[in-house]
């Protein structure tokens, strides 16, 4: 049968992965922070008040201050590949690539800002992909991370006619290979300072303590990855939430606080990591690696050291390849 001229080419079926972080401004400056926390701060999984009572202060108050304060913060991390969220994503995505082989496609995109979900989605789907894992790279499930990153690719498939199959990665805040990835990481740097800690905090961001009465596990998965943590490593480990935003009551114990608490319980050295941010960005380098140290250090402690996250790490690589593999099952003929 001959196919009519308009008839779309059948491409070579391929299989894609798409890795998904949070977003980030596309400049430091308060323009760019503007939009990008005009888009993040309106989404309903983030903010979970009704647009006619929230909108009004997120456009009358929050948008009209906050753009130029979190502005000075990015210029304290940005660097010359750009933001940390994003360069990290990226080369993540890269060095995924290089380890999964041409077999499989490997993306990267944003849930607020660039490059959008939907814009790599068509870009996969164009290149062929039609079969793609949605990757959101938090190990902790919460609805203001994991969720919308999902919903935003399912709207993008919503305007295609001929859809890709989908699977998404589910979260793996007690998956063995993320525990052990955080040791390898956790130790190495630990052994390479120059002081030996007291001990570890282990600083998760925020949520709203509602969203766990409303059944959100974010703060159970996250309590369970410090318990896994614990059994793993040989210093003792403390757990906090840090980036408290707004006036409802968060998550706790707060980070600075916990820093303070640990200070006068005699903690003089301590080591923080983010294992619950799968890459270094704003709310890391800024929020802990600066002003908790300060925080800590005022107190009256006297070393303190940030651990970066996973990143692009060899560690990091080796646990996506893990867990993306396992869920490419049937999709790819050896599981990576
Ligand atoms: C109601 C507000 C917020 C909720 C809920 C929230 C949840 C949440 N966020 C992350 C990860 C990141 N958040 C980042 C920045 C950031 N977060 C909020 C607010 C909420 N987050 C704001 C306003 C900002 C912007 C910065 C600022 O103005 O202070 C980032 C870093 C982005 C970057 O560009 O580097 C990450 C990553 C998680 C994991 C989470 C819930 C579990
Ligand atoms: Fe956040
Ligand atoms: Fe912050």
């Amino acid at each position: 049968m001959t196919l009519p001229p308009n008839h779309p080419a059948i491409p070579t079926p391929k299989v894609g992965v798409l890795l998904i972080n949070l977003g980030t401004p596309d400049a430091p400056d308060a323009g760019s922070v503007r939009r990008y926390l005009g888009e993040f701060l309106s989404d309903r999984r983030v903010v979970e008040l009704p647009p006619i009572l929230w909108q009004p202060i997120l456009r009358g108050i929050i948008l009209t201050t906050r753009p130029k304060k979190s502005a000075h913060a990015y210029q304290q991390v940005w660097t010359d590949q750009g933001s940390p969220l994003a360069f990290h994503t990226r080369d993540t995505a890269l060095a995924l690539q290089q380890a999964m082989g041409p077999g499989v496609t490997v993306d990267w995109a944003m849930r607020y800002g660039n490059p959008s979900i939907a814009s790599r989605l068509s870009a996969m789907k164009k290149a062929g992909c039609d079969r793609i894992l949605l990757a959101p790279l938090y190990p902790q499930y919460s609805g203001a991370t994991t969720a919308t990153a999902n919903d935003a690719a399912f709207a993008a498939l919503k305007a295609m006619r001929w859809q890709p199959a989908i699977r998404t990665l589910p979260p793996y805040h007690d998956d063995s290979a993320y525990i052990a990835a955080l040791k390898t990481a956790i130790d190495a740097h630990v052994a390479a300072l120059d002081f030996t800690p007291d001990a570890i905090l282990a600083s998760f961001h925020g949520m709203p303590e509602r969203t766990l009465h409303l059944g959100d596990p974010y703060h159970c998965q996250s309590v369970k990855t410090v318990r896994l943590l614990r059994e793993a490593l040989t210093l003792p480990v403390h757990m906090s939430f840090q980036s408290r935003f707004g006036r409802a009551k968060w998550l706790e114990p707060e980070t600075e606080a916990t820093l303070a608490e640990l200070v006068r319980d005699g903690v003089r050295n301590i080591a923080v990591v983010t294992p619950g941010f799968s890459a270094d960005c704003l709310e890391t380098l800024e929020e802990i690696a600066l002003r908790a140290k300060e925080a800590f250090l005022s107190a009256g402690g006297e070393k303190f050291a940030y651990l970066p996250c996973l990143n692009a790490s060899p560690d990091a690589i080796t646990l996506y390849q893990r867990l993306i593999g396992r869920e490419l099952s049937g999709w790819i003929d050896q599981p990576a």
